[in-house]
């Protein structure tokens, strides 16, 4: 049980009035009511019931199994939602009997995905990737600092923090090797990643331009892209990722609105070359990137600290990028960042870089935990939550 009253938030805790993340959740007494929650320090605060109690004009939109429709309202409702459940928290007017400890609460997958699209926007990740996957190769490829580049993941594999994940199995080849064999993962890795939300759709032919990336993205969330480094390998030759990375990625139950990262904003890193248009951003009225700061636990310890503010490509480039050949944009899609690195080498964003290549890799009975928070207003820390999953061991159910 928490110490604390909902009113009563300690010190420094990461998840006070300026994070208020979204999430699905259910009460042991209700286990098939799923509806939109907030945290708040250590408890969530029950947005359908509270907002309902008070006669709100968006109780309908929280009382719902998923994001989607909240997310699909837009702009001037997501702000005025939040300004609501903030109203409730400063005033002090939140009902009673609408805060539950998180321990008390399970927590879902908050939205319902609809596309599925992982990045590669990493200087440091990309170039180290490159090295070991290519090592006869140009490092990093001749278009990658003209577009971000990416590839369609599986949206129906996305799972939510805590899902255990069943170790995948598949055609491995190592290049020692003459043919391919099948069997188990023996190159099990994860990839500290940060994920956007798309809320409100684009019609087919409107690219999305980067000073509206606003008005489409919801909120931000945590992902680990798990991948099988054997199977990747082997597959990936001509058309990249496919069964290496489509058994499962994990999110965070936390969905946190894009608005409370306004003061941890800083500039991506120096362009090497200029820019087309569409994602010239040279000049924009605000800096693209986040100072979001990741930390990867194995087993409970820290494996690397990256940091999202030395990401090449930012998540306003990234939905420019996606949009600019006339393809439309749906409520539920959803972008990962790509593997987050920075320079350091305890600041990269999955063991493939960690161990130069050679391993290990994860063994089954692995519990991997990434977390992260954000510089907010007067000090203060945005918090993301976890994005947790343990290792399970090949077979059947
Ligand atoms: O360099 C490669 O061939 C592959 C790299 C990755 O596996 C990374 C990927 O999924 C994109 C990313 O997370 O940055
Ligand atoms: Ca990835
Ligand atoms: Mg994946």
């Amino acid at each position: 049980m928490p110490q604390h009253s909902p009113h009563e938030l300690p010190e420094g805790d990461p998840f006070g009035a300026d994070a208020l993340p979204y999430g699905v959740f259910t009460t042991p007494g209700a286990p098939d009511h799923p509806r939109i929650g907030v945290r708040y320090g250590a408890y969530v605060l029950d947005a359908a019931t509270a907002t309902a109690e008070r006669g709100s004009a968006y109780a309908d939109l929280l009382d719902q199994p998923v994001l989607n429709p909240l997310m699909a309202a837009g702009r001037p409702v997501w702000q005025a939602v939040r300004a609501e459940i903030r109203g409730m928290l400063d005033d002090g007017t939140l009902p009673g009997g609408h805060a539950h400890p998180l321990d008390e609460v399970t927590l879902h997958l908050p939205f319902e995905v609809a596309d599925y699209v992982d990045f590669y926007a990493s200087e440091h990740h990309a170039t180290n990737a490159g090295r070991i996957f290519r090592p006869n190769g140009q490092a990093l490829p001749p278009n990658w600092k003209h577009l971000p580049i990416g590839y369609h993941g599986r949206a129906g594999t996305v799972v939510v923090s805590g899902t255990d994940v069943v170790r995948p199995q598949g055609q491995r080849k190592a290049p020692d090797e003459e043919l391919p064999s099948f069997g188990p993962s023996r190159r099990l890795d994860i990839e500290a990643e940060v994920g956007f939300v798309v809320g409100t759709p684009a019609p087919a032919r409107t690219p999305v331009p980067l000073d509206a990336f606003r008005d489409h993205v919801f909120g931000v969330c945590l992902v680990n892209d798990w991948s099988a480094r054997d199977i990747q390998s082997w597959e990936y030759v001509p058309l990249g990722p496919f069964l290496g990375k489509s058994f499962a990625t994990s999110v965070s139950a936390w969905i946190t609105p894009l608005e409370a990262f306004d003061a941890a904003r800083v500039a991506p890193p120096a362009r090497d070359f200029p820019l087309l248009p569409y994602l010239d951003d040279s000049s924009a009225p605000e800096p693209g990137g986040i100072d979001i700061r990741l930390e990867v636990r194995i087993n409970g310890e820290v494996v690397s600290r990256p940091p999202f503010s030395a990401m090449y490509w930012t998540a306003a480039q990234q939905l420019a990028h996606m949009t600019v050949n006339g393809a439309s944009l749906r409520t539920g899609d959803f972008y990962a960042s790509g593997t987050v690195s920075g320079p350091e080498s305890d600041q990269l964003g999955c063991l493939l870089e960690i161990t130069a290549g050679k391993g290990p890799f994860l063994a089954d009975g692995d519990e991997v935990v990434i977390t992260a928070w954000a510089p907010g207003r007067g000090g203060a820390r945005i918090g993301l939550g976890e994005v947790a999953g343990r290792v399970l061991p090949a077979g059947g159910r």
